[in-house]
């Protein structure tokens, strides 16, 4: 087995010709969904499926994680943590804040919380970050997946309340949640052309990646905030 680390805290794994994404296990001994465990050299890796994370098709398709181990990140979309789990891994000094608006996977989300204490749970609705400005400090990357057809607005109001100056937006945009006959490739230039100007914080998209085969009518994308002119 051979580990190369590709981006701070993520690893691609070499083991009997195949090349395996992982993140270094902050739960050693342990697996969260069911994912292989690699051992090297007395470190423990947990594989990362593509297929089940938005975030690591990112990775393959070559997209650079701006996540470094003292990062602050807020997670829009948590779900039941499959992916904020290797969030978790790469944040040895870091802390994820992980926003999931259903009660019932919030519970399995609570669960993970458990075992790593680098993953502050919030039960709320993304769209209304008020709500959660008591908890979650200034960020420098958020990182959203929820599937919904408003998610460029969800996107300004949390950047707009959490995100640094020089933070990063890393969007997965579902074609189909926003528009479920259109061309996914209008409906992203669309949604592009909002997070560049629709509302009163504004990105600039430095990056596109589609995400298929991994998530098909899904885009990746990467942006900054515009600076506001004086
Ligand atoms: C595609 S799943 C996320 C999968 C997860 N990111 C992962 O990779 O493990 C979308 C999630 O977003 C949640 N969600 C949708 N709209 C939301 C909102 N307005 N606020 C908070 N969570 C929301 C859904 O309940 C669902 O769990």
């Amino acid at each position: 087995m051979d580990v190369n680390e590709i981006s701070e805290g993520i690893f691609e794994v070499r083991k009997g010709g195949k090349k395996i994404l992982a993140t270094k296990n902050a739960n050693p001994g342990s697996n969260v969904y069911g994912e292989n465990l690699l051992e090297e050299e007395g470190e423990e890796y947990r594989a990362w499926d593509a297929r089940r994370s938005k975030l690591a098709a990112m990775v393959i398709k070559k997209m650079k994680v701006p996540i470094k181990s003292n990062s602050r990140v807020l997670y829009l979309g948590a779900a039941s943590g499959t992916t904020v789990s290797h969030v978790s891994d790469m944040l040895p000094n870091g802390i994820v804040y992980a926003v999931e608006f259903s009660p019932r996977t919030m519970r399995e989300l609570i669960q993970l919380c458990d075992t790593r204490s680098n993953i502050v749970p919030i039960l709320a609705d993304a769209s209304r970050p008020k709500l959660y400005a008591h908890i979650v400090e200034q960020v420098d990357v958020i990182f959203q997946d929820v599937a919904q057809p408003n998610q460029a607005q969800i996107a300004a109001v949390n950047a707009g309340q959490f995100l640094k100056e020089d933070g990063y937006l890393l969007l997965s945009i579902k074609a189909r949640s926003i528009d479920t006959v259109a061309n996914p490739s209008k409906v992203f230039k669309e949604e592009v052309n909002k997070l560049e100007k629709d509302f009163d914080t504004q990105f600039k998209v430095i990056k596109k990646y589609d995400l298929a085969p991994f998530h098909e009518d899904h885009l990746g994308l990467i942006a900054k905030k515009k600076l506001k002119e004086n």
